[in-house]
């Protein structure tokens, strides 16, 4: 018995639906939403005395609570705002690869959990739809399934795998905005294929230059033999762009075009942009799925595990390291300063230290830090010196901004998405490195710089990159073509899920610097915190207890 029919046998929940207009209604802010409406903070008089499943009709945020504080942080769906679409059997059960695979299909009802790492008595907390080919769509937000739900008729719902675009009807495009990242071009190659051999469709195109593409460029006809050899290359096939975003002249492209599957690879700002679109997409009634695809070679997107190419680029950071290392122990006192990216996260720097072990100091952007003075870094670089006789230092690009704009007075330049335009940390701080053994110390030091910012960038993705986009990009199809629209699809605590634009656009995914991995970085490279015991103790304040844990907690990029 597969999963569905499973699920069909047994008693079906209940669910209920909210008028909007009551104090289940979402605000404006979806997250002071969740927050005012966590299960915890629920009274009683809005739970439902059975324990049964409550929602919100509201179009966004889509949240349902259930007993033991479950809430379902759900995604749009095609069907909340276009009446009576029609459904059509998934292709993929006629696919001879898949007919084999018993549990292919997810269960309607699966949810895949945001915090795995609970206490005895704490809420179950916040989930998020899981991604996966439907046996049947189900919107649980329309008043025929709720009615049908509660009338314990649900099996009649369920004859079949069922998704909401014909393979003929539909004409997806893909576009990339942004930095490059290596695995772009396996995201597109997987998009084109997957769409096209799970789900016999055919008419792809690329969008050239990130999002000013849709209506100042041409665009590509992409089809699986010419995207063929393309994951074997670095950048992007289509080009990318920051700034240009014109909302309505993308989304009358869209309309003109007549596309209905609109699939948008890119970092915070990208995802910022694609919901824009899917606001516009559904205020217009057009039926037109939008997916965001996640990207940022700094890690910086929270919610999902980890970003597509951050493996690859920890790995050819390595290579950058060993160079340092094998520079500075050649010569005497010789000091390797490595330069990576990491804007606002320095996640790359920390991974690629604990990995190396070559290293003696990493500073990133979460961890202020001094130069001169007791437990500085130059303190810390004669000793290490005089003990080993070299040194090799890891800067994460984005680390020390504000000593930078104190010695050199800056001006705040903007790049055209409106991101801080960073100094060059690497030279200053190799400048600064120099000044100070020369003038203070009287010590000479043979100091090489290295910088391979952008030749980690443009490499293709290594193999475990690879498979993740792969898996990412099949997740996107598999979510629009069940008529899924305005989500970001990733992996959270190792499952793929669809995840509402809100949640991974609110803040940006930072190393915290009072959790475990941070603690083993200093302690494989022995390199002071940087920190007074007095910003410890507020830390720890700040921290305070919790019968859950914390988002950082929970993230594996942070702890393990
Ligand atoms: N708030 C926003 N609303 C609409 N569009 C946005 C917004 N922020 C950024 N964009 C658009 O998204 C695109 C990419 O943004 P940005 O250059 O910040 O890169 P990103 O997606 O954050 O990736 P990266 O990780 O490389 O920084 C740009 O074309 C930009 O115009
Ligand atoms: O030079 P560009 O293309 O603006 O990109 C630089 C930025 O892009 C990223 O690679 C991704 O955000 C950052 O690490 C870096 O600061
Ligand atoms: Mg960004």
């Amino acid at each position: 018995m597969d999963s569905i029919s499973s699920s069909a046998s047994i008693s079906a929940p209940r669910f209920r639906c909210f008028d909007p207009t009551n104090s289940y209604s979402a605000a404006a802010n979806p997250r002071s939403y969740v927050a005012n409406h966590h299960p915890s903070v629920l009274n009683s008089t809005t739970r439902d005395s059975k324990g049964d499943i409550g929602m919100t009709t509201n179009s966004d945020p889509k949240i349902a609570t259930g007993p033991a504080g479950y809430v379902l942080e759900d995604v749009p769906h095609l069907s909340d705002f276009i009446p009576d679409l029609p459904t059509y059997p998934n292709p993929l059960q006629e696919n001879p690869s898949y007919s084999g695979v018993r549990k292919y299909f997810v269960n309607v009802d699966d949810t895949v959990a945001e915090k795995i790492v609970v206490h005895k008595d704490s809420p179950r907390g916040i989930h998020f739809r899981r991604a996966g080919p439907r046996q049947k769509v189900l919107n649980l937000f329309n008043p025929f399934f709720l009615n049908l739900c509660n009338s314990g008729k649900l099996h009649m719902l369920l004859n079949g795998p069922q998704v909401y675009f014909e393979s003929d009807e539909v004409h997806a495009c893909i576009v990339t905005c942004g930095g490059l990242c290596p695995g772009l071009n396996t995201v597109i190659r997987e998009i084109v294929c997957g769409l096209y051999h799970r789900y016999g469709v055919s008419r792809v195109l690329g969008i050239e230059g990130g999002y000013r593409g849709f209506y100042a460029r041409n665009t590509i006809p992409l089809t699986t033999k010419v995207v063929n050899d393309i994951h074997k290359r670095g950048g992007t096939i289509l080009g990318t762009s920051r700034g240009g975003h014109d909302t309505s002249k993308i989304v009358d492209s869209i309309q003109d075009r007549g596309i209905n599957q609109v699939y948008i690879i890119g970092g915070d700002g990208t995802q910022k942009g694609a919901s824009v679109i899917y606001e516009e997409i559904k205020r217009r009634g057009l039926k037109v799925a939008v997916a965001g695809i996640p990207k940022t070679i700094d890690n910086d997107i929270p919610v999902i595990d980890k970003s597509f190419g951050f493996d690859t680029a920890v790995e050819e950071a390595q290579r950058a390291i060993n160079a340092a290392h094998v520079e500075a122990e050649s010569f005497e006192n010789g000091v390797g300063v490595v330069k990576l990216m990491g804007r606002h996260s320095g996640f790359i720097a920390m991974y690629a230290t604990l990995a190396s072990r070559d290293v003696d100091c990493c500073l990133i952007p979460e961890s202020p830090f001094h130069l001169e003075g007791p437990g500085g870094l130059f303190e810390y670089m004669v000793k290490r010196l005089k003990e080993n006789g070299h040194m090799v230092i890891v800067i994460a690009e984005g680390a020390g901004q504000e000593l930078l704009s104190d010695s050199m007075r800056t001006m705040d330049q903007q790049d055209a998405s409106g991101n801080k335009v960073l100094q060059d940390v690497g030279l200053w701080i190799s400048q600064k490195i120099k000044d100070h053994f020369t003038k203070q110390q009287k010590m000479t030091i043979n100091l090489k710089y290295i910088d391979p910012t952008y030749m980690i960038r443009a490499i293709p993705s290594n193999a475990s990159d690879n498979v993740y986009c792969t898996l990412l990009a099949h997740s996107a199809i598999h979510g629009a073509m069940a008529g899924y629209t305005g989500f970001t699809v990733g992996p959270v605590n190792s499952r793929h899920a669809y995840i509402p634009f809100y949640r991974v656009t609110e803040k940006q995914h930072k190393v915290v610097i009072t959790d475990r991995m941070w603690a083993r970085l200093l302690s494989s490279t022995n390199q002071p915190s940087f920190l007074h015991p007095k910003d410890v103790i507020e830390c720890q304040i700040e921290d305070e207890p919790h019968t859950q844990l914390t988002d950082e907690e929970n993230h594996t990029s942070n702890n393990a």
